[in-house]
């Protein structure tokens, strides 16, 4: 059975036709700069052996339903039009109400809808996704998948803010976390790479793409997370703060004239790596200006460094007890150096580098990047869409799981 899975960011969709038993794709690729003139589409079409083919077209209008139109027709170019049955899509927040994958009905739309406030930049495009794939396929199942499913193990003390308790019994102001598909995927990956069960383990993951965090998993459950009400709390992002001081807003709003609704938008999209190198929000490109001796570059390198360091050693105090740490997302699969930056920081939780290791864990290479008989670090490749599908194939078929 194949699934189509839909992950739709800010300005971006990623799509891939699976085999959810296998992880087999058949189709993938990414469709960029949605809305804007410039907006592009690639598709990858797996061949045997090394015959696979990669197009990119123009997308005219640059909307989600072109995005559709060109999916849907090269579906039946491969003649797989009929053998799709289902739809996934990763769904970022979902509030308290999803601990588990959910079935699009308007029920649960209007609920991914109620959280639009709490993930401004993530929900309105995953409405989007939804809307174009019920149109495009009006008679398959559409699956929502939640990021915030995972983290609703969280134990109170992790997910409770110190504030008037009616802002949480009123208006749901609590820890909810994110990344939560990539987090468990990882977490899987990790415990088959050391070979032990992922019931007794404990490892601390750090998913860094373009929003960034950590995540304690102890036995396979989350048990605290750096990401909080929004995707906006802890590390520092290619374009959001991450943790900044709570009286910013005030004071901020006082002596420089900018409303609320500015300063957040601010902190989501032009802050981060992107603030702090006065360059660009892209790690890769940070490192080569960083290499070239580049100030800004380097700061902000550093800084994120330090940061997630920070946000691993808090992940250490939720597990007590730490069996390896986990890098994931396109800076932890590729980022040699921000990797080596991180666990420098980090001697006392047993952590150290082969260098060698870390070197030639680049390009979708996962591996084991720790020293010896010290504590296991690890690269592993994410897969969100495999994940998702997974969890499709989990709630429409609960017994083939
Ligand atoms: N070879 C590389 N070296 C360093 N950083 C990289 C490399 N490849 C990708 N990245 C970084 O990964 C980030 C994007 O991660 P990704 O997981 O693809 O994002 P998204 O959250 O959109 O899925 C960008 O900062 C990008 O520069
Ligand atoms: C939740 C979140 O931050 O997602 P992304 O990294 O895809 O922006
Ligand atoms: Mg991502």
């Amino acid at each position: 059975m194949w699934t189509l899975v839909l992950n739709s960011g800010s300005s971006s969709l990623k799509f891939a036709v699976l085999d959810p038993a296998s992880g087999e794709t058949r189709l993938s690729g990414l469709a960029e700069r949605l809305g804007a003139e410039a907006a592009s589409m690639r598709l990858d079409v797996a061949g045997p052996g090394e015959g696979g083919r990669r197009q990119t077209h123009a997308l005219n209008g640059g909307s989600y339903a072109e995005a559709m139109r060109l999916v849907l027709a090269e579906l039946e170019t491969l003649g797989l039009r009929s053998e799709v049955r289902a739809v996934g899509h990763r769904v970022v927040h979902g509030g308290s109400r999803f601990s588990a994958p959910a079935t699009i009905t308007p029920e649960v739309l209007g609920a991914i809808r109620d959280c639009v406030p709490l993930a401004p930049l993530h929900n309105p495009a995953n409405i989007a996704g939804i809307e174009a794939a019920m149109n495009a396929f009006p008679e398959l199942p559409q699956v929502a998948v939640f990021d915030t499913a995972f983290h609703q193990t969280l134990p109170e003390v992790a997910y409770r803010y110190a504030v008037p308790e009616a802002w949480f019994t009123q208006h749901g102001v609590r820890r909810y976390g994110f990344h939560g598909i990539s987090h468990s995927f990882v977490a899987g990956e990790a415990a088959r790479m050391l070979g032990r069960p992922l019931s007794g383990l404990n490892l601390i993951t750090a998913h860094l793409g373009n929003g960034c965090s950590v995540c304690a998993v102890a036995g396979g459950r989350s048990v605290g997370t750096s990401m909080g009400l929004t995707p906006l709390e802890g590390l520092v992002m290619g374009t959001r703060s991450g943790d900044v001081d709570p009286g910013l807003h005030d004071y901020l709003a006082r002596v420089s004239g900018l409303t609320l609704t500015q300063i957040t938008a601010a902190l989501n999209r032009e802050s981060g790596l992107l603030a702090l190198s006065g360059l660009t929000n892209d790690m890769r490109e940070l490192e080569e200006a960083a290499a070239r001796g580049h100030v800004g570059a380097r700061l902000a390198v550093e800084i994120f460094a330090y940061r997630l360091a920070q946000g691993m050693a808090s992940m250490a105090v939720a597990l007590g007890r730490v069996d390896g740490v986990v890098f994931t997302g396109g800076i932890g699969e590729n980022s040699a150096s921000v990797r080596a930056a991180t666990l420098a920081r980090l001697p006392f939780l047993g952590l150290e580098l082969d260098v060698a290791a870390n070197a030639a864990a680049v390009h979708g290479q996962g591996g084991s990047i720790g020293a010896p008989d010290r504590l296991p670090a690890l690269v592993v490749n994410t897969n969100e869409e495999w994940m998702i599908a997974r969890e499709t194939a989990g709630l429409l078929t609960p017994t083939a799981q």
